[in-house]
C-alpha cells in the first residue's frame, strides 16, 4: 500500500479507461477486456464507453471530459435481466447501431414539421416560449401549494423509500479486520482476495442485474390519505391535489412486477428531446444556456449601488415596506429630455421586501399629490390589478403615497423581473446610422408615437420572422385578453411598456399606473365609456407594435409613413398579418381582441407547441441537476461531522468510534492515490460512494487506516447508520439552520 488512503486502490486496470476505474464496473470485463461478439455488435448496451466521446467535457467546473467525471457512470444504462425483453438505450451514443432498431434509427428522420406557416424549431435557443399558468382572465386557475419543504424537494433515499412504501435499505453490521496480529473475522462469502467495493466496479446496476432484497416489494404510487368510501368498494385517494376514487382489485400500478432501485439517478436526455440541439456537446449538467440566463438573474438580484462609486445614485435607505433600493436606470445626462407618463417623471428602481425579502421592481412618479379623500379610490383600483395574474403581465403589487424621496409621489410596486428589458431598448434602440446606412424610413428620430420616445432599429439589425411576430402577437393579445375579460384595459400598450423577459417572452409592465394618475380627473360614473375607449385605444397600440416590428423601425407607424409601411407588409409577410395589422388600425368600429383569435389561426397551435416542447425540455434540464443538490446535502452533512474540532467536550469526538470509520470513508473517496501514490481523482468513483452511502446499498468497502495498519471491511448501510448517528447527535446538541 502506498500513501494515505490507499483504500482506494485502482481495480483491474480497463483496456480503454486508462485514467481511472472503467465506469462500467463488472461490464467492463464483458465489454473492454474480453468483449464478447454480442456486445460489439451491440454498441448501446451499457452506452458509449467515455472515451469514446471526447467532448462531453463538464462545462461548469471545466473538469475532466465526461468519461473520467462523474455523470458517466450513471448513464450507463439499463442491463436487463437475462432472457428479458428489455432493451435500454445509451445517452449520447455514438457508433454503430445496432441490427434492427439500428435499421430504423437510420430510417427515421428527427421531427421536423414541414407547415405553411411556422414550424416547430428542434434548437433549443430557438424556443422562446415558457409555459404558464392563468388566473384571473384565463380558464386554468392554479391551486397555491405552500411551497415544499427542502428535504420533500430533494428527498433522501429513506424519504424516498418512505415514499413508495418500501423499507428503507437493511443495515449491515460492519467487519473489522485488523492485521496487528489479531484474527480475521471475514463473514460468510467475503474474503480479501475478492473483497468487492473497490468502486466503481461495484456498480449501483447491481440492483438492476441483481434483485436485491433489501429492495423491498415493487412500489406504489404515494397514495396519501387513501381512504374506504363507506359502504363501498370504492377508494377514495387524494395526489397532489387531486382526488381519484378507484376499485382497488382493479387498480394495477405501472410498476407492478418490477423491482425499483432504493435510489434515484438521473438516466440520459429522454428519446423525444434527442432531435434538440444544445449549443456545444451534450453534458450532463444543465445547459450553459439555461445556466447563463439564470446566473445572470441571480447576480443583478444581489446587484447594489455603491453612492461612493456612482454619486448620482443617491436613494433612500427605505421606502414604506421595502429598502435596499437600486435604481434600475442610470441618471440621464442633464440636458437630456426628461421622461415622463402623462406629464410625470418616473423612476424604477429594485427594491426588497423587508418583512418578505423578495425583490419587487417600484415605480416611482415624481410630484404627484394624491387627495386623501381617493385613498379608499385607490385601494379598490390596486386590489383590482393586483388579483390580475398573468404570464404576460408583470403583476402589481401595491402603491402607496410617500415622502422619503424628498417630494410628494406615489410608488406603484410590481414583480420585479431580474434582467427584464424593454421591447424598445431590444428592438428600436436608436443607434445612429453608421457608413451611410439608413433605414428605409430615414432618420434616427425617436418618435414612436404622439408622445414622442422611439426610434430606428441599428444598423444591420435583423427584422423579426413572421414566427417571432406571431408570437409576439399571441402574447399580448393573451394578456390583453385577460385584462379587457377583467373590464380593465392596460393602457401601457407602447414598446417602452412590454418587458422582453427570457428570450421571446413578453409581459405588459405598468398596468395601473395610468388608472392610478387619472384617478383625481376620472368621473366615475363615466367609466364604463372611458374603459371602453381605452381598450379600443389598446388594439390600436398592439397594431402599432406589430407594424413597427414588421418593418423593423419604430418610425413606421408615424402618420405619414403608413402606407408605405404596409406596402413593406404585404412585400415580407403573410396576408394574415397585413389584415391583422389592418383590423387593428380600423378605427371605424369597435374591436375586441376576441376578433383577433380566429386571424391567429393555427398559429397559435405552433405557440402552444414550442412552450411544451420547451417545458418538456426545462424539465430534462433539470432533471440532471436535481440528483446534485442532494449529494451537496448530504456532502455538508458529511463536513459538518468529520475532523470537527470539539463537540460534547471531546476533543477527539471526530477521530474516534462511528466517525472515525466516516473519516476512513472519506479518505477512501477523496484522498485515494494511483499505484505511484499520485492523487487519483475520479469523479465517477465520488458520485457514486457518495450515492451508495445516501442509498445505504448493502455492498461493502475496505477502508485502511492512515497509517496502514488496520483494515476495516464495512458496510455503505452501515456507513450511513453511523453517519446518520454522528449527525444527528450534532443536531441534537446545536442549533441545525436549514438541515432537514
Ligand atoms: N418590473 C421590472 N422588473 C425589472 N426591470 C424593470 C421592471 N420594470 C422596468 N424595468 C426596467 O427599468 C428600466 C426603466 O423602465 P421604464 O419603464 O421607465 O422604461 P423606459 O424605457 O425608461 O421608459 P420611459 O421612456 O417611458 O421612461 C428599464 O430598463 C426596464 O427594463
Amino acid at each position: 500500500m502506498s500513501g494515505p488512503g490507499h483504500s482506494g486502490k485502482r481495480p483491474t486496470p480497463c483496456r480503454f479507461f486508462t485514467s481511472g476505474n472503467c465506469v462500467y464496473g463488472d461490464n467492463c470485463r464483458n465489454l473492454h477486456q474480453t468483449p464478447p461478439q454480442s456486445a460489439l455488435q451491440n454498441p448501446y448496451q451499457n452506452g458509449p464507453h467515455p472515451m469514446d466521446d471526447p467532448g462531453m467535457d463538464d462545462m461548469s467546473t471545466g473538469g475532466p471530459p465526461m468519461g473520467g467525471g462523474g455523470d458517466q457512470y450513471f448513464n450507463a444504462t439499463f442491463n436487463p435481466a437475462p432472457g428479458s425483453n428489455m432493451n435500454d438505450f445509451s445517452p449520447f451514443r455514438r457508433g454503430r447501431p445496432r441490427s434492427a432498431v439500428g435499421q430504423l434509427s437510420q430510417s427515421a428522420k428527427p421531427f421536423i414539421p414541414q407547415g405553411p406557416m411556422d414550424s416547430l424549431p428542434n434548437d433549443f435557443a430557438a424556443l422562446n416560449l415558457a409555459s404558464g399558468m392563468v388566473k384571473g382572465g384565463g380558464e386554468f386557475n392554479p391551486v397555491q401549494q405552500p411551497s415544499l419543504p427542502h428535504s420533500s424537494s430533494t428527498p433522501s433515499f429513506a424519504a424516498l423509500s418512505n415514499m413508495f412504501n418500501q423499507p428503507p435499505p437493511t443495515s449491515t453490521p460492519v467487519n473489522h479486520v485488523v492485521n496487528n496480529g489479531g484474527t480475521l473475522p471475514f463473514p460468510s462469502g467475503l474474503s480479501p482476495n475478492h473483497s468487492p467495493g473497490i468502486s466503481p466496479t461495484g456498480s449501483p446496476h447491481m440492483f438492476r442485474r441483481n434483485p436485491n432484497p433489501s429492495m423491498g416489494p415493487p412500489h406504489r404510487q404515494a397514495t396519501i390519505p387513501q381512504k374506504q368510501v363507506a359502504g363501498s368498494a370504492i377508494h377514495q385517494e387524494n395526489v397532489g391535489g387531486t382526488t381519484y376514487f378507484y376499485n382497488p382489485d382493479e387498480f394495477t400500478p405501472q410498476s407492478e412486477g418490477l423491482t425499483l432501485p432504493p435510489f434515484t439517478m438521473f438516466h440520459s436526455t429522454p428519446a423525444y428531446l434527442k432531435h434538440m440541439k444544445l449549443k456545444g456537446p451534450p453534458t450532463f449538467f444543465m445547459a450553459d444556456e439555461i445556466k447563463a440566463v439564470l446566473l445572470t438573474r441571480q447576480a443583478l438580484s444581489y446587484a447594489a449601488c455603491d453612492p461612493a462609486i456612482n454619486p448620482g445614485m443617491e436613494v433612500p435607505q427605505e421606502v414604506d415596506n421595502y429598502d435596499s433600493l437600486v435604481p434600475l436606470e442610470r441618471s440621464p445626462p442633464p440636458n437630456a429630455p426628461i421622461k415622463s407618463i402623462l406629464g410625470y417623471p418616473s423612476t424604477c428602481y429594485k427594491a426588497t421586501h423587508k418583512k418578505e425579502g423578495t425583490l419587487y421592481c417600484l415605480r416611482r412618479i415624481h410630484n404627484f399629490r394624491l387627495n386623501p379623500s381617493l385613498n379608499s379610490k385607490l385601494m379598490t383600483l390596486v386590489d383590482t390589478w393586483n388579483k390580475l395574474y398573468h404570464p404576460n403581465i408583470v403583476q402589481l403589487r401595491e402603491a402607496f403615497t410617500t415622502k422619503a424621496f424628498g417630494d410628494s409621489s406615489v410608488v406603484v410596486s410590481y414583480d420585479y423581473l431580474p434582467g427584464a428589458e424593454t421591447l424598445m431598448a431590444q428592438k428600436f434602440t436608436a443607434i445612429q446610422p453608421m457608413n451611410g446606412f439608413t433605414n428605409e424610413f430615414g432618420g434616427n428620430s425617436r418618435n414612436f408615437n404622439s408622445q414622442g420616445g422611439g426610434g430606428v432599429n441599428g444598423p444591420g439589425s435583423k427584422a423579426p420572422t413572421e414566427t417571432e411576430i406571431w408570437s409576439y402577437i399571441v402574447q399580448l393579445c393573451s394578456a390583453l385578453r385577460c385584462i379587457h375579460g377583467s373590464g380593465l384595459a392596460a393602457r401601457t400598450i407602447e414598446p417602452t411598456k412590454i418587458l422582453q423577459f427570457g428570450k421571446g417572452r413578453l409581459r405588459v409592465n405598468c398596468v395601473g399606473v395610468m388608472d392610478i394618475l387619472t384617478l383625481p380627473t376620472m368621473d366615475q360614473g363615466n367609466l364604463q365609456n372611458y374603459i371602453q375607449h381605452w381598450q379600443q385605444e389598446d388594439l390600436t397600440g398592439l397594431g402599432r407594435i406589430v407594424l413597427a416590428l414588421a418593418c423593423n423601425s419604430a418610425l413606421a407607424v408615424q402618420s405619414q409613413n403608413f402606407n408605405h409601411a404596409m406596402e413593406m407588409v404585404s412585400r415580407n409577410y403573410s396576408a394574415d398579418l397585413k389584415n391583422l395589422i389592418g383590423y387593428l388600425f380600423d378605427t371605424r368600429k369597435p374591436r375586441s381582441v376576441n376578433d383577433l383569435m380566429p386571424m391567429i389561426g393555427a398559429r397559435f397551435f405552433t405557440q402552444l407547441d414550442h412552450a411544451q416542447l420547451r417545458g418538456d425540455m426545462l424539465l430534462s434540464e433539470l432533471s440532471k441537476e436535481v440528483e446534485n443538490g442532494r449529494l451537496t446535502r448530504l456532502m455538508m452533512k458529511l463536513n459538518c461531522v468529520l475532523e470537527r474540532a470539539e463537540f460534547s467536550m471531546d476533543p477527539a469526538w471526530s477521530e474516534t468510534g462511528d466517525r472515525y470509520m466516516l473519516k476512513l470513508f472519506r479518505d477512501y473517496v477523496f484522498h485515494a492515490v494511483d499505484d505511484q501514490g499520485l492523487p487519483w481523482m475520479d469523479m465517477s468513483h465520488m458520485i457514486l460512494c457518495l450515492n451508495k452511502l445516501d442509498a445505504g446499498v448493502p455492498e461493502k468497502i475496505v477502508l485502511s487506516s492512515r497509517d496502514e495498519t488496520s483494515v476495516f471491511i464495512v458496510s455503505y448501510a452501515e456507513l450511513k447508520r453511523q453517519f446518520t448517528q454522528a449527525f444527528h447527535e450534532l443536531v441534537t446538541a446545536g442549533q441545525p439552520v436549514g438541515f432537514t
